[in-house]
């Protein structure tokens, strides 16, 4: 198969979701693929809470506010960028560069889901539950999209705040501030996000270097990429064991748990380290890295379950014994 024909099928080579059936213009602009892990890093920051779990209406309204805003964030991304879609393989048949939707019909989408999002969350929430999460808003579309994406090689090193923020959005919805934990998850989708993007950029550069879009891969090649992407596999894979100590309950269950997450990461990142140009293997890389965000925040909401804090006590209790043990024999 040729470069041209795994870019152009790269798409459905790589983001797990493009085999499914093409989703109505309105829908595929909102980019929906994106929101079930953007809304389970919110929940696993509620979760991170000692106010978890929340009254079902408050938890329902965070949940909307904040996929109405990420929808609305992936409209107003894919009205920016229609001209620059309708030149990459990848994205050249969305609805917008394919004019199967209108920009007015897609500016009033982007709206209507901005003022919805923002009543949704400051009428079921909080105030600060919506300014976060209108942050998160103009941070990916001004932030990344607007200025750091076109110029800079690091683009999503900082742009990366964006998706970071849904974390944000959850804490302050739980507790109407953000506490420590919020924070920590925060920090963790920060250093997730290189290691998630790069490996797919990896696959995508000739697109990217055809529109001039300087991604780490166009700019630095292939080798420097996968430096920087062990890096940051390491980084995150470090960052993830501070749930231990931060979860308010179960923190020693999630630590063991989330060990063979970190393990199949660091497997991974280091595979591609070991053969930078071999696209199985940043594709192997970019997928898992989908399942390791869920898997940690799904880690992190049932640790806070009644199972998981029982199991969690019998497990501290073996430890404690074990360590006894170990010391008395020494
Ligand atoms: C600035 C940071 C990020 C960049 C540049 C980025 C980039 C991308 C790109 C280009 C795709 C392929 C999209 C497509 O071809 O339709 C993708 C897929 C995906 N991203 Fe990221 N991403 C970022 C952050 C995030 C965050 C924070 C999350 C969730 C917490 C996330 C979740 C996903 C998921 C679930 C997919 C697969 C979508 C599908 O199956 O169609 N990404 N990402
Ligand atoms: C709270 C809140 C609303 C936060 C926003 C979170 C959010 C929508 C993050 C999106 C991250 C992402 C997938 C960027 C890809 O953009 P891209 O332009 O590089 O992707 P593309 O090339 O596929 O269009």
């Amino acid at each position: 198969m040729t470069q041209a024909n795994l870019t152009l099928s790269g798409r459905d080579a790589v983001v797990p979701s493009r085999r499914h059936l093409r989703l109505p213009p309105w829908l595929e602009v909102a980019k929906p693929r994106l929101i079930p892990l953007l809304l389970a890093t919110t929940l696993g920051g509620m979760a991170l809470s000692e106010s978890w779990p929340l009254p079902t209406p408050q938890l329902a309204c965070t949940m909307g506010g904040g996929a109405l805003a990420a929808a609305a964030a992936g409209v107003l991304n894919c009205l920016w960028e229609r001209e620059l879609d309708g030149r990459m393989a990848r994205t050249a048949g969305r609805a917008l560069p394919s004019g199967r939707l209108s920009v007015r019909t897609a500016f009033l989408l982007a709206v209507s889901l901005t003022m919805a999002a923002a009543m949704l969350l400051v009428a079921g929430v909080n105030c600060l539950a919506a300014g976060l999460a209108l942050l998160g808003l103009c941070s990916y579309v001004l932030l990344y999209t607007v200025v750091l994406k076109p110029r800079t090689s690091r683009n999503i090193v900082v742009g990366g705040v964006a998706g970071a923020i849904p974390p944000l959005v959850g804490a302050a919805a739980a507790a109407g501030h953000i506490g420590l934990g919020g924070w920590w998850l925060f920090g963790l989708v920060m250093v997730w996000t290189p290691a998630h993007f790069w490996a797919l950029a990896l696959l995508l550069k000739d697109d990217y270097a055809a529109v001039g879009i300087p991604m780490l891969p166009v700019v630095k090649g292939a080798l420097v990429t996968s430096r920087a992407i062990g890096h940051y596999a390491r980084l995150t894979a470090v960052a993830s064991l501070a749930g231990t100590a931060l979860l308010p309950s179960g923190g020693v269950l999630y630590g063991l748990l989330v060990l063979p997450l970190n393990g199949r990461l660091l497997q991974l990142s280091t595979a591609l380290r070991q053969q930078p140009e071999e696209r199985q293997r940043a594709t192997n890389l970019f997928r898992f890295s989908i399942l390791y965000l869920f898997g940690i925040c799904g880690l992190i909401l049932w640790s806070r379950s009644g199972t998981a804090t029982l199991l969690g006590q019998q497990v501290q209790h073996l430890l404690e014994h074990w360590s006894t043990g170990i010391l008395a024999s020494l």
